[in-house]
């Protein structure tokens, strides 16, 4: 099954708020750094990929000073804006190094919706691709509306899957804190088993997965797997590995046994 995954050649992926912040909100750039010199290797391998990053309210609450994720919506929106031009002015730096070109996209769900509004980010992601620009994708947290339930913003996961369903990518790369889906939260039981491969979404494996989010990402792994529901629904496979050991994000691509493997047709048998 994962064999086919060395021939992924446009790979959509995304980074969760707990790999590119430290717990106090901080920006890890160590982690950064890695994982766009990584990404600048694959694009030399003749990969295209695309990058859905979160962080934006961790960074912001890191400059601010905020210590505890705030409840009331405006304060996200107000951080998500303070934090997303320092991401993208830290993506600029690291890129930079490697000389590659990026581009800032800011999406909402309603473009998905929009027949005219999802053909021009097709469009425009296609041309940026095509100059071998890498974009950079998040959510637009200050007009968001559809997805900002309760007092939370929408989650990137959805997001990536709905972006590797723009652009027609043939694998989406969901990066986190833990190896994979298990079959108890790790993060609460050390003798936790990662699930290597998933054939079917079934309610038993959806219910594997606990929807508590940490302090500074959302959602949790219920929408990492509703995620890839979404992306086997257009025929694309999903990994979910774990940033912190950057060799996996190779592996993976490798068609290693690494992480949590979700067929493209998970959502069909
Ligand atoms: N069954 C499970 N297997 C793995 N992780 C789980 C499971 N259930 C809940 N989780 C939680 O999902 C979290 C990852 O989601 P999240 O915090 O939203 O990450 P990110 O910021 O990378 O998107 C883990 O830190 C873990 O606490
Ligand atoms: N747009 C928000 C995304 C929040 C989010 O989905 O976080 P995560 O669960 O870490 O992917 C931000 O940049 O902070």
């Amino acid at each position: 099954m994962r064999k086919n995954i060395m021939q992924a050649n446009r790979v959509v992926i995304k980074i969760g708020t707990s790999s590119i912040t430290y717990v106090n909100g901080n920006i890890n750039l160590k982690k950064m750094d890695q994982l766009v010199r990584v990404i600048s290797d694959l694009q030399n391998s003749g990969k295209e990929i695309v990058v859905v990053s979160s962080g934006a309210v961790g960074a912001g609450m890191g400059r601010i000073g905020i210590i505890e994720r705030p409840k009331e919506l405006n304060m996200k929106q107000a951080l998500a804006a303070i934090g997303q031009a320092i991401l993208m002015e830290l993506y600029q730096k690291f890129f930079g190094e490697y000389n590659r070109k990026i581009a800032q996209i800011l999406l909402t769900r309603d473009v998905f919706c929009s027949k005219i509004k999802e053909n021009n980010a097709f469009n425009t992601m296609s041309t940026l691709l095509s100059m071998g620009v890498i974009p950079i994708v998040n959510e637009n947290d200050t007009v968001s509306t559809s997805e900002i339930e309760g007092d939370r913003i929408g989650d990137n996961d959805t997001l990536s899957a709905m972006v590797a369903g723009l652009v027609e990518a043939d694998l989406l790369l969901i990066l986190s804190d833990v190896e994979g889906l298990c079959d108890t939260n790790p993060c609460k039981n050390p003798n936790a088993k990662l699930i290597s491969h998933i054939d079917k979404l079934s309610e038993e494996i959806l219910s594997l997965a606990e929807d508590s989010k940490n302090e500074f990402g959302t959602g949790g792994m219920i929408t990492k797997l509703n995620a890839a529901k979404i992306a086997s629904k257009k025929n694309i496979p999903t990994i979910l590995t774990c940033s912190d050991d950057i060799q996996n994000i190779y592996d993976a691509l490798d068609g290693k046994e690494i992480g949590t493997f979700i067929s493209a047709k998970a959502n069909e048998v």
